[in-house]
């Protein structure tokens, strides 16, 4: 057995040079508090739904013994427990941190000089919604239904949108898009091909959800849900927050997620701290009702992937009950999710590490883009409304897109 390679010191770069240097098959993530690039694959990391952390933590062992210095597991994982992962300990990782510890200017991230971005997929785009935007609407209907009937308290139902291109789509130009117009979001690209895809795979969006991060042994979550369409307009906006502040029926929807996560990081947290009512954080196109989680874990405590694991799926991509709220989505649902309101981030070593939601994103392939955006239903729900929320969700991507107003 070779012994451990000694850490050696990380060098340091430039966040705009890492996203400059993302390549198709590249792992690239980046948020308020860094930007990750690795390239190659050192080990496959596999495991069964819950039981990923364990194998990651395994993978990260085993890279130790092999030389790999400073490893980390990166990668995405699906919606459903039998949906696919895609985790791995890449053989090269390049880091840059944000300046201050925790957040970037605009132009940390920027690429080069251009101040207004634009879309540099110019594709002329066929649109399929799947399923009809009725159907959806059908759909919503039947939820609150059953959420009247009986033991259903929230679900949270998407719907796909497939771009055809006459062109292939440029990840890379598309990333550079999401990061430039938000640099706050949770930037990510992830290969998630699987064996008999025609084409390379990519996994490719801006979340705004934190699902957990573990720094040292400080804990952070940071859900969401109870939403707005963001217009730019700053007296509808303001007014669209202010009408986010108080309606009952998001307040709702956001304190079931809020419970839930508060509820599981418990279990492994001490010093827990929930605020009491949540805030409005906005996205270039949405406001949503935030709660910022915190607490601390012991030495040798969960690592972020174990965290998220055991988050995972909150009541901001499923519902409440979770297995009932699951059961229905499988029903109601058309098309399988997929890697959407799965999970996407990285671990390392010591535990540290960042995972999001996987939403505001897009499964590229070629000339294709499978968009998915979802709404929570609870009692009260207006479909035509979830359904607009949904459209107004999908902007993030149809901008970056060059598609805005398709949806
Ligand atoms: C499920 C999505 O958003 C979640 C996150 C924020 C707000 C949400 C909402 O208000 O419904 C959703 O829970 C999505 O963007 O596809």
């Amino acid at each position: 057995m070779s012994s451990p390679a000694p850490a050696r010191p990380r060098p340091v770069h430039r966040a705009a040079d890492l996203l400059a240097a993302y390549l198709p098959g590249s792992f690239y993530y980046s948020s308020a508090r860094g930007v990750l690039l690795a390239d190659g694959v050192h080990a496959h990391v596999r495991g069964a739904s819950g039981n990923r952390a364990a194998a990651a933590a395994e993978a990260l062992e085993a890279a130790v013994l092999a030389g790999v210095a400073n490893p980390v597991v990166v990668g995405a994982i699906g919606f459903r427990p039998d949906s696919g992962s895609s985790l791995i300990v890449p053989a090269v990782v390049r880091r840059a941190e944000a300046p201050g510890g925790d957040s970037w200017t605009d132009g940390d991230l920027r690429p080069g000089r251009e101040e207004t971005p634009r879309p540099a997929n110019q594709n002329p785009w066929t649109v399929v919604p799947r399923p009809a935007p009725e159907v959806y609407a059908e759909s919503v209907r039947e939820a609150v239904d059953l959420i009247a009937d009986g033991e259903l308290r929230k679900v949270v139902l998407a719907r796909a949108l497939d771009l055809v291109g006459e062109h292939s789509i440029s990840v890379r130009d598309l990333l550079r898009d999401l990061v430039v117009r938000d640099p706050a979001a949770h930037a990510f690209a992830v290969d998630v091909s699987a064996p008999g895809d025609p084409a390379p795979r990519t996994l490719v969006g801006a979340s705004p959800e934190l699902l957990v991060s573990r720094k040292g042994n400080v804990v952070t979550a940071n859900p969401l849900a109870g939403s707005r369409r963001r217009t730019g307009d700053p007296a509808r906006d303001a007014q669209a927050i202010a009408e986010l502040r108080v309606s009952e029926k998001d307040l709702n929807e956001h304190a079931l997620v809020a419970a839930q996560v508060a509820e599981v990081l418990g279990r492994y947290c001490t010093g827990l701290e929930v605020p009491e009512k949540p805030e409005v954080m906005g996205t270039p196109a949405m406001w949503h009702l935030s709660t910022r989680v915190t607490g601390r874990v012991g030495p040798g405590g969960p690592s972020s992937l174990e965290l998220a694991e055991a988050l995972h799926p909150t009541p901001a991509v499923c519902g409440v009950p979770v297995d009932l709220a699951r059961d229905t989505i499988a029903r109601l649902e058309p098309e399988d999710r997929g890697y959407y309101a799965g999970l996407v981030g990285w671990t390392d070593l010591a535990g540290d590490g960042e995972w999001v939601v996987t939403i505001r994103c897009a499964e590229v392939s070629d000339k294709t883009a499978r968009l998915f955006a979802g709404a929570g239903v609870v009692a009260g729900s207006d479909p035509a409304a979830e359904l607009a929320e949904t459209s107004a969700k999908f902007g993030t991507l149809l901008r970056a897109l060059g598609a805005e107003g398709v949806a």
